[in-house]
């Protein structure tokens, strides 16, 4: 907690609350085009200041602003929905849905077990089986073909498989099935409530909707998941817990809250889950990390059984995950480790600073009414390029750490219903978020890290749908991302441009490499650290995102 936390907070604040649901303050923001004079007011001070500057000298990339920061949040979210209808909602499989048992998979570990091919030889009851239906599944995917019987055996278990692959129910049925198998109920009664599972993810919106996808899971069963995370009110959220939790999924500041209150014991856990575990084992969040498994009450790595999932996974990583795992935890790839994911389409298009904003402005016009998220890599930049394309009559919103929850939340919602097809994100938005037709991608400024990279394109081109993703590369700022760069295009099959091979292969010393970049990375660390990278592994290096992170992102 308070690393750092509001240290941008307050600027922008009173100019641009969100529309469509503030009565208190009547203001509207972007989405509308509207009320967005008063802000470019703040933001417009001419053609050389809008260049906006890598991280490490200027603004800092987007963290989430803290919860315990400012004035008492009273925010309470709308409730979930209720209808089954809703509550299964799901987009089609795309045309390369089936092309995903290609993808060759990599298990190690003593005694893996064997594999499943249908859902069927899952083992799942009744009420699952039905939800599964009702979702839309008719075929697991590979993650979920070796991911469901590992995690049922009771083997703990780091995972990795490319964005948009179906992790999350790789890991939520499976748990749900064992807690239906035992038949727990959520206790109305109780003053403190002892969940069976604790689900960690990095940001609040990705925390949510896993929260969603468990509920939609548990739909007609006795099991009852409940979300806790920053930027609402912390007493409604104690009330939602008291109600009876068995699943407890949370970003790891309110989960520490919540435990450190005493409302929630650990004593009958048996099931810790980190979605995107190399954010959750980095720099900005490890140390939360190890404080939730030295809770009071929480059981040893020995008596729980711990599953780790993400689409990248560097090396220094999972060596520091292994002390979290038993000694026999089941390493699981499918494809390459931080690959990206080959139905997305990678464009690199080189732009000097000064051309970006009208070569976006360009490319938005020629994409029509596609959803598009638009990736800056700075807080400002976020509402700056909003409040540009606004003008520009696009249908724009925009997510970041410093806009309050109610704002991000309505951003996402209007983002996801296309009332507001473009959305420009920092960072706090490139992992996890699975939104229905999101044909496209941006990067608007690089981001540092290769892995980054990776997840934000993964936000299009999921479950087996194509996507596009164009990124604007400025070889002032960029360079030291072109080798990687050049390695995650050819891995997955696309064209590199010979301009960016050039720069790549022409950078002297260390500049050429990103030090996040081995994301060739093909199997365990255990078998010796096999990685397919030309740099020297390295010792726990942060990432140049995480290094300047000082602030968590929930
Ligand atoms: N077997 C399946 N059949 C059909 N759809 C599926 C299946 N498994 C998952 N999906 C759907 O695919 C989409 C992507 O799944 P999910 O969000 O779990 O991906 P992920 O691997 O966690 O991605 P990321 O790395 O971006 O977090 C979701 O809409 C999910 O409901």
């Amino acid at each position: 907690q308070g690393r750092g936390r509001g240290g941008f907070r307050g600027g922008f604040r009173g100019g641009f609350r969100d529309g469509g649901g503030d009565e208190e303050t009547g203001k509207r923001g972007f989405g509308r085009g509207g009320d967005i004079l008063i802000f470019i007011f703040f933001c417009f001070r001419g053609r050389n200041e809008e260049v906006f500057p890598k991280a490490s000298t200027a603004e800092k990339p987007d963290q989430e602003a803290g919860e315990n920061a400012g004035p008492k949040v009273v925010y309470v979210p709308p409730p979930p929905p209720e209808e089954e209808s809703s509550i299964f909602s799901h987009y089609a499989t795309g045309i390369n849905f089936d092309k995903y048992d290609d993808i060759l998979v990599d298990v190690s570990g003593s005694n893996p077990p064997k594999a499943i091919m249908t859902f069927d030889e899952a083992g799942l009851c009744e009420s699952l089986r039905k939800n599964v239906t009702k979702s839309g599944y008719v075929k697991p995917t590979p993650v979920q073909k070796h991911g469901i019987p590992i995690i049922s055996a009771g083997r703990d278990l780091m995972a990795c498989a490319q964005t948009g692959s179906g992790k999350t129910a790789a890991f939520l049925l499976p748990i749900l099935q064992r807690l239906m198998a035992d038949g727990v109920a959520a206790s109305k009664f109780s003053e403190v409530q002892e969940p069976e599972v604790i689900i960690v993810a990095p940001t609040r919106e990705l925390i949510n909707q896993i929260y969603l996808e468990a509920r939609k899971f548990a739909y007609g069963t006795c099991v009852r998941p409940v979300v806790v995370y920053g930027g609402i009110n912390t007493g409604y959220t104690i009330r939602e817990v008291l109600k009876g939790c068995n699943i407890l999924c949370g970003t790891p500041g309110r989960l520490l809250d919540i435990i450190g209150r005493g409302k929630v014991g650990l004593s009958k856990l048996r099931y810790l889950v980190l979605d995107e575990a190399d954010r959750m084992l980095d720099m900005g969040f490890e140390p939360d990390m190890r404080k939730l498994v030295g809770s009071p009450g929480m059981p040893s790595k020995e008596d729980r059984q711990t599953l780790m999932f993400s689409a990248t996974y560097p090396e220094d990583i999972q060596r520091m995950a292994a002390d979290f795992l038993k000694v026999d935890y089941i390493f699981l790839a499918v494809g390459v480790v931080g690959g990206a994911c080959s139905d997305v389409e990678q464009t690199i298009v080189q732009v000097d600073q000064y051309s970006k904003r009208d070569q976006l402005l360009e490319l938005l016009r020629s994409t029509g009414n596609e959803r598009t998220m638009v990736f800056v890599e700075t807080k400002r930049s976020a509402d700056f390029i909003a409040t540009f394309l606004c003008q520009e009559k696009l249908s724009t919103t925009s997510i970041h750490g410093d806009r309050e929850q109610r704002e991000r939340e309505k951003a996402l919602s209007d983002f996801r219903t296309g009332q507001c097809p473009v959305l420009v994100a920092t960072s706090v938005a490139a992992r996890g978020l699975d939104i229905e037709q999101v044909q496209h991608v941006v990067n608007f400024d690089l981001p540092s890290s290769i892995d980054e990279y990776v997840h934000r394109i993964g936000r299009t081109g999921r479950c087996g749908n194509i996507g596009r993703a164009v990124s604007f590369f400025n070889p002032e700022s960029d360079t030291p991302l072109a080798r990687s760069l050049v390695k995650v295009l050819s891995g997955a099959q696309q064209e590199v441009p010979k301009w960016l091979e050039e720069i790549a292969f022409s950078a002297h010393g260390t500049t050429g490499f990103n030090p996040r970049g081995k994301v060739f990375a093909s199997t365990d660390t255990r078998k010796g650290g096999s990685f397919k990278t030309d740099e020297p592994p390295q010792a726990s290096a942060p990432s140049p995102a995480a290094a300047a992170d000082d602030e968590e992102w929930e």
